[in-house]
């Protein structure tokens, strides 16, 4: 059923947050922004800023390429002073929130550059309640699978927003695979790291600091000593980033985990809405993860 989004609905309302699929998520929205009502869009619909590349990867026209613009990226800890002043922010996609949190220091810094890897594993609920063979019982128990080999629909979203740090096209392999869990995301990344970085005396220990202090004022991710795990992540709003340095080839390795449904989704949204409204950012977020 479309769900007509009427006047009286909208009487008193601060904040809406869209969960509805794409395109009939914006068409939701911009009713609500034109009554100046702040949204928090956990669909695709506001986070690539061309439309045409939206057209491309989703397959529909966008309702409005107008508000493409305006909307801020939330990847709260990236753009916490443009969540805290939007009028509407595009929620992150699941894997790019494991990827280009596990990037972006790395990538601003300078120190990774040419092809970048990022390989992906996501439970069964990243693809929604509706029913296929994929996400059958029956198929997806005791089985692993890559899908969508030829190129995600999130592969846009991690280069557009890798890009901006760059300030260069990066050249990024994306790859994602289900496996047999309920919930959680966990990422391998890899990239060439600079020599002088890669061959330096504990460069393990030097990167790890170096992320480290780039996330030091945000509690939601944590820079581990060891490979994280989904299991620490069940249920919570962290994301758990772990980088390494393979000196044999000179490449940096950065495994990240997440909770699809929480950091990936859901808890984000609400962390984006307490910057947006003036509330403390970890307000009602800081469950600890069901473990083991
Ligand atoms: N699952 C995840 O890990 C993540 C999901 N997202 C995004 O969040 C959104 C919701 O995802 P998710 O909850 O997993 O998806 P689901 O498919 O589980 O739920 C979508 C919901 O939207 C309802 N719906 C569909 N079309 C309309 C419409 N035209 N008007 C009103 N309601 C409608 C469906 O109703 P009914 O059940 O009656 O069909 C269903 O309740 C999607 O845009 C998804 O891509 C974002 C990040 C992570
Ligand atoms: C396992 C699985 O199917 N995952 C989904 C991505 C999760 C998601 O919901 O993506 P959005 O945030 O863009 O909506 C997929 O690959 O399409």
């Amino acid at each position: 059923m479309k769900l007509e989004i009427t006047a009286d609905l909208c009487d008193g309302l601060d904040l809406v947050f869209s969960a509805l699929p794409h395109k009939a998520s914006a068409e939701a929205c911009i009713p609500l922004l034109e009554q100046n009502i702040k949204v928090v869009d956990i669909s695709a619909d506001f986070r690539l800023k061309q439309a045409d590349v939206y057209t491309q990867w989703y397959g529909v026209e966008h309702p409005d390429p107008t508000y493409l613009e305006e909307a801020v990226y939330g990847l709260t800890e990236l753009n916490r002073d443009a969540v805290s002043d939007a009028r509407l922010v595009a929620n992150p996609g699941c894997y790019p929130t494991s990827a280009i949190l596990a990037l972006t220091p790395a990538v601003q810094n300078g120190w990774i550059g040419g092809d970048i890897i990022v390989d992906s594993k996501s439970g069964v609920s990243g693809a929604g309640r509706s029913l296929s063979m994929t996400t059958h019982f029956s198929e997806v128990n005791e089985n692993v699978m890559a899908y969508s080999v030829n190129g995600h629909r999130h592969l846009p979203e991690i280069s557009q927003e890798l890009d901006a740090v760059a300030d260069q096209p990066v050249n990024l392999t994306f790859l994602t695979h289900l496996i047999p869990m309920t919930r959680g995301i966990l990422s391998s990344c890899y990239a060439p790291l600079r020599p002088d970085i890669a061959q330096s005396a504990d460069a393990s220990e030097r990167v790890r600091q170096m992320y480290k202090d780039f996330y030091a004022d945000n509690a939601f991710v944590q820079v581990t000593d060891t490979p994280p795990q989904t299991k620490q992540t069940l249920g919570n709003n962290y994301c758990l980033v772990h980088p390494v340095v393979d000196s044999r080839t000179n490449r940096l390795i950065v495994i990240s985990c997440l909770d699809n449904l929480v950091k990936g989704a859901a808890g984000q949204a609400v962390q984006n809405m307490n910057l947006m409204c003036g509330f403390p950012e970890a307000m009602s977020l800081d469950a600890l993860a069901v473990y083991p």
